[in-house]
């Protein structure tokens, strides 16, 4: 929409005028407001105008909300009629750089799919368990170290340390680069990510991209944040030209070598697809889209995975029987070095591990744009506000659409009664229903779904599971504050577990740990 007159005759005569949902309390900001003051409103909206509703996003431009699970396979799987708004693919634009898989559509993105798939097969990832196995035990190492000086049962922010976790091993299975960002030092790029997705003001430099997105021309002010964004970019683009030239001379050097193939990580195995003489020259990635994937891997990759552990370790500290029998189950491996094979086969971690990506799924939405008219099937009917009822829903060309992955794997008609408990034997005997979500893993939108579902799922699932392994047969985790005093904390569409009141030590998620009796 590229004007508000334009603007307006869409609202006016959408087929969706009708649809029940939230009043609009704000020309310039919609509801855009009170969604971010309160984490619960979207699902208190979906049990009072039912699976597809509409509200109102910055400048008022309407966003319907779907949950219908036959209108989202619809969705999903058609990335030619449903594409990312073009605003969001600005803003991410904006905040990361451009030229990734991020914000790709159509062929462009084809052909980066088809090149970065290969460096992301079970095959790639298997020998990336060591790192993600050497990782977990330099931060178990720090947080003994922790006990030593301080006693058992030390208060410790688990998040800040899974964080640095994830970044090292994001560096080191992704690219062969070392962050160091565990090691007790300042690391300018940690920072910087704190600094823009975790601190006081991250939600206004959010807020402001996600203006700066829709309205272009705002780009030309210095508005709050701007900086910092561009040193992030900066940082990462220096580190990537070091990545992409170091890891280039590395597979030269090895061309007439034996043990060609010495150097695992993501980028060497994308470089080396990139160079196949399999791959039609015109379907090659240019050094700069090489190097823009980076920023994507490192943006994508990293917090999603902590935050995922951070939500593990917070439903095991409040559900201590659940920890002990994970526990049981992670001691019965006679090796302190599991495969990833090994890993994958304890069924009891798996059922923790999907029953949190389902009910803490880190990413909790994602926006999409009908790019043409279209009929969307339903799989139950939706009466308007006027109390017609519709088989189907009439989508208009340009109108914006909410995901709600959150929604979908928690909503209480497909999963049961208990759909908002945390129970990982749930996943002994699904409900039937489940089987209608069209996620790429488990039954769930956790990963997204279709051809822009996340390509980094099993990286990350096998990153987790050696995290668990290694911290939950060190230590035991306990609330270290009352209950209620841990919360979902939303920035952009990601959910962290945090603390309710923010304490002067600058703490995210605290737990208590202390050393596994076991051991
Ligand atoms: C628990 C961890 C993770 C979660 C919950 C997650 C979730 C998601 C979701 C929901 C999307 C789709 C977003 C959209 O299209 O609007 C996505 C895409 C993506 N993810 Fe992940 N992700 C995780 C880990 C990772 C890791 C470890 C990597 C890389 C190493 C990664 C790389 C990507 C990339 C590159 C895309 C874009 C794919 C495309 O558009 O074709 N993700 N992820």
């Amino acid at each position: 929409l590229h004007c508000p007159a334009q603007w307006l005759y869409h609202e006016l005569t959408s087929p969706l005028r009708h649809l029940p949902g939230p009043r609009n309390p704000s020309l310039l900001y919609g509801n855009t407001k009170e969604m971010l003051a309160d984490f619960g409103l979207v699902s208190q909206w979906r049990t009072r105008f039912g699976r597809v509703f509409r509200f109102w996003g910055l400048f008022s431009i309407s966003e319907i909300y779907i949950s219908d699970l036959k209108a989202l396979a619809h969705i999903l799987n058609d990335n030619v009629a449903y594409r990312k708004p073009p605003f969001m693919l600005e803003k991410t634009r904006i905040s990361l750089g451009g030229g990734s898989v991020l914000d790709m559509e159509l062929d462009d993105h084809k052909r980066h799919r088809r090149v970065l798939n290969q460096a992301f097969g079970p095959a790639q990832i298997r020998p990336l368990t060591d790192v993600f196995m050497d990782k977990a035990i330099q931060l178990r190492d720090i947080w003994a170290g922790r006990m030593e000086a301080e006693g058992d049962a030390t208060r410790i922010d688990i998040s800040d340390g899974l964080r640095r976790a994830t970044l090292d091993v994001i560096g080191q299975a992704g690219f062969h680069y070392q962050f160091n960002a565990l090691e007790d030092k300042p690391n300018e790029l940690n920072d910087t990510f704190t600094l823009l997705h975790h601190s006081s003001q991250s939600k206004l430099y959010d807020a402001v991209r996600m203006t700066q997105a829709k309205l272009p021309m705002l780009k030309l002010f210095p508005l709050p944040g701007a900086q910092f964004f561009r040193r992030g970019r900066a940082i990462m683009d220096s580190i990537g030209r070091t990545i992409v030239s170091d890891t280039k001379a590395a597979l030269k050097k090895s061309e007439n070598d034996e043990n060609q193939g010495t150097r695992r990580d993501l980028l060497s195995v994308l470089l080396k697809a990139n160079l196949s003489n399999d791959l039609p020259s015109n379907q090659r990635m240019s050094d700069t889209e090489i190097m823009a994937q980076i920023r994507a891997f490192l943006f994508a990759g990293h917090e999603t995975t902590s935050s995922s552990v951070s939500w593990v370790l917070y439903e095991l500290s409040v559900h201590p029987n659940m920890q002990e029998k994970l526990r049981e189950e992670l001691f019965s491996l006679p090796t302190e070095a599991p495969t990833m094979d090994q890993l994958n086969s304890l069924k009891y971690l798996e059922s923790v591990v999907r029953e949190t990506l389902r009910l803490r799924a880190p990413v909790i939405s994602a926006t999409r744009m009908a790019m043409r008219d279209d009929v969307l099937p339903l799989s139950k009917p939706y009466i308007d506000r006027r109390g017609n009822t519709h088989q189907e829903l009439l989508m208009p060309r340009g109108q914006v659409i909410h995901i709600p992955i959150l929604a979908v794997n928690t909503d209480k008609e497909t999963w049961g009664a208990d759909a908002l408990e945390f129970k990982p034997d749930r996943w002994d005997a699904l409900p039937d229903a489940v089987t209608s979500i069209p996620g790429v893993w488990a039954n769930l939108l956790t990963f997204y779904a279709g051809p822009h579902a996340c390509i980094g799922y099993r990286f990350s699932l096998v990153e987790m599971k050696a995290l668990l392994f290694v911290l939950l047969r060190a230590f035991e985790f306990a609330p270290a504050v009352r209950e209620g005093g841990i919360v979902p904390q939303t920035h952009r569409v990601m959910q962290n577990p945090g603390l309710l009141v923010a304490d002067e030590k600058g703490e995210a998620f605290p737990l208590l740990v202390k050393p596994c009796r076991r051991n």
